[in-house]
């Protein structure tokens, strides 16, 4: 019987640091990315997301560790065969909407992309006079025009409205079923759903992957009922417990419910308190606050 073929890999970091002067923007992370899957690099601003997704696409080379594109070091061969949108889009601002198409069409020897009619209507406009999120949508077409087998999304719903938020996940999650691989990184916890596997970075290090449930493992947090949110909300800010609101519901991650009770009693509340599983948010800022000052 033939051995089975191992999944074809279209990007990988192997122990990849990255360090401006003195300063570690990305510390030993591993990741990579396989056909048709989504992958979501998460973390707060600054955690080193950027960073590794340059040096994964070879714009910066790393300090220590190794990157590889299509199983081999990136280049302008590798960069042909990817779609990339970068936080500030990539787009040229003096030239039109039709001058952008063209220009991209010529790097890649590729096809115009389809474009909404909204755009098509914008064809002669200049870039910079239009709005950001129909720049968005023209750097995401032209992401994708040269079909490409990996599709590396930074930010892509930062200050999108939600309806075009959702949208963008529609057809990110097209092209994942097509078979692209997707590298996305976000801040917004909630689109975590919206990825097959997950990478969690905080300050440069990678420091949790899987899926949301296994990344938030059996960490809980505790619940408080109470009409007196304001004052349990600030008792516990107070007492330095990792409190947080999720509409008037007081939430503490990671703490035992008797540290709740005596912060609460500090201030006169008596409240019951329920432990539940911690969201995805919460466990980050747990992690976050176990790599501080480190
Ligand atoms: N060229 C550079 N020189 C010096 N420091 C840099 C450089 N590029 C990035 N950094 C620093 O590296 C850290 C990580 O930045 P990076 O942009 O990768 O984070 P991020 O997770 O993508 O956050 P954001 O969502 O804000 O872009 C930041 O502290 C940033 O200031």
């Amino acid at each position: 019987m033939a051995a089975p073929t191992a999944p074809r890999v279209l990007i990988r970091a192997d122990g990849v640091t990255k360090r401006f002067g003195s300063f570690t923007a990305v510390s030993d992370v591993s990741m990579h990315v396989e056909p048709g899957e989504i992958v979501g690099l998460l973390g707060a601003n600054g955690a080193g997301k950027t960073t590794l997704i340059r040096n994964l696409l070879g714009l910066v080379i790393p300090t220590e560790g190794r990157v590889e594109a299509f199983g081999r070091t990136p280049d302008r061969t590798t960069r042909q065969r990817l779609g990339y949108v970068p936080q500030g889009l990539g787009l040229w601002g003096t030239l039109t909407v039709a001058e952008n198409i063209s220009f991209a069409s010529a790097a890649f020897a590729s096809d115009p992309p389809p474009l909404d009619p909204a755009l098509t209507a914008l064809e002669n406009r200049l870039v910079a006079e239009i709005g950001l999120g129909l720049q968005r949508q023209l750097a995401f077409a032209i992401a994708l025009a040269h079909k490409p087998e990996l599709l590396v999304l930074d930010e892509p719903t930062s200050g999108v409205e939600p309806l075009a938020r959702a949208r963008l996940w529609d057809s990110v999650h097209e092209q994942a079923e097509g078979g692209t691989g997707v590298l996305v990184t976000t801040h917004y916890m909630q689109e975590a759903q919206q990825c097959d596997r997950l990478i969690l970075m905080s300050r440069g290090a990678a420091v949790a992957a899987g899926s949301e449930r296994e990344i938030i493992g059996d960490t809980v947090a505790c619940e408080i009922d109470t009409d007196d949110w304001v004052t349990a909300f600030a008792a516990l800010d107070d007492a330095g417990l990792p409190v947080t609101l999720d509409g008037r519901r007081v939430r503490i991650a990671d703490t035992p419910p008797e540290a709740v009770q005596r912060a609460l009693s500090q201030v006169g509340i008596t409240a019951e308190v329920h432990q539940v599983s911690a969201t995805l948010e919460e466990k980050m800022t747990v992690i976050d606050r176990g790599t501080a000052g480190k």
